[in-house]
């Protein structure tokens, strides 16, 4: 089946290589000159014979919408566009909706797998009419992982789903995370357990907790043994935030996922102000040395 695939970064670069491995003929668009086929959306759609299937793999929020934007004006009914980058759910309808007006179809698909889906495929999640998953089954079918389908694709509800069940996944990764690096971080300042690395690294087999995660833990110790060289400082890229605002939105109680987000924002404090708040409200109340800032004393004198 033909594609066009706009998009070439970390991740539509490697979804083109799996899906041409596959037997599918990609064309790619990308800004960037070194990694795209074509020079153009135009030339894109051009180079794609009716009825055409357009997956978009950039940034979400501006740079999706814009794009989908200009591919309504240059595709025709009975097209096909996919957005299959982490858009917020709630952008799916209003892009859906002005595609249909063309008579062109829309998919939001959430994609898992990171970096390492050439290899092992992407876990896939679909909103959307079920004639246009239909259309896209070649598709979705080279990119996931072999085996069955329902293990590593589900069409998950009408237009949003798709997003809306990735959302749901990057906050349980966010909660997950969190976990085994809360864990690491109590094995590293125990007195009892010398061997950090060694320690979690039994953990792969056998234990209750052994996961993909795990695995990818393991590996980052392997070439830095106590994590030194980096900063613990962890951006976040919008479906933490979402999905906490869902349990909001439905009142379900998330407090793993909304602990894990909020220690991102605290990974990004030099110094807390809300922790000065309170350690100068117990000073206050009960008398409590307080450390005093110092320009170049670390934590400061006590008083
Ligand atoms: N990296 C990851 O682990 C995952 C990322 N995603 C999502 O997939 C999408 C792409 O992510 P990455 O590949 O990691 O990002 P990236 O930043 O590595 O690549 C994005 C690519 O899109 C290109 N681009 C940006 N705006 C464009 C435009 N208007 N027209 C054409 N090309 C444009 C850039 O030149 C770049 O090559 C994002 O929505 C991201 O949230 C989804 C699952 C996993
Ligand atoms: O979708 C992903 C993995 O499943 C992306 O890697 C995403 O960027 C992770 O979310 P965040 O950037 O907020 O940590």
């Amino acid at each position: 089946m033909q594609l066009g695939l706009i998009g070439l970064g970390k991740m539509g670069f490697n979804m083109r290589e799996r899906l041409r491995k596959a037997g599918h003929e990609v064309v790619g668009y990308d800004r960037n000159p070194d990694v795209t086929d074509v020079a153009s959306l135009a030339d894109l759609v051009g180079a794609l014979a009716a009825p055409r299937t357009v997956w978009i793999m950039v940034p979400a929020g501006d740079p999706t919408r814009q794009t989908v934007e200009e591919l309504r004006e240059l595709l025709s009914e009975g097209d096909l566009v996919i957005d299959g980058g982490n858009s917020r759910f709630t952008d799916d309808s209003a892009n859906s909706a002005s595609l249909a007006e063309k008579g062109i179809g829309y998919l939001d698909c959430g994609v898992s797998g990171g970096v390492w889906g050439l290899e092992v495929g992407y876990g896939l999640m679909v909103g959307g009419e079920h004639k246009w998953v239909e259309q896209a089954m070649p598709i979705f079918d080279a990119l996931r992982p072999e085996g069955p389908r329902e293990e590593g694709f589900a069409h998950a509800g009408p237009v949003g789903a798709g997003h809306f069940s990735k959302m749901v996944h990057n906050g349980i990764e966010y909660g997950l995370m969190q976990a085994y690096a809360e864990g690491f971080e109590l094995l590293e300042a125990s007195e009892l357990v010398t061997d950090v690395p060694a320690t979690i690294k039994a953990w792969q087999r056998g234990t209750v907790v052994r996961s993909w995660l795990l695995d990818l833990l393991v590996r980052a110790l392997d070439s830095d043994p106590e994590l030194d060289d980096l900063r613990g400082y962890v951006e976040d890229s919008g479906e933490g935030r979402w999905t906490v605002e869902e349990a909001i939105n439905h009142s379900v109680p998330a407090p793993v996922i909304s602990a894990a987000l909020f220690a991102r924002f605290a990974s990004r404090q030099d110094d807390s102000p809300a922790m000065r708040a309170v350690a100068a409200l117990r000073n206050q109340f009960g008398g409590h040395a307080v450390h005093m800032a110092g320009p170049s004393s670390g934590g400061g004198s006590t008083h």
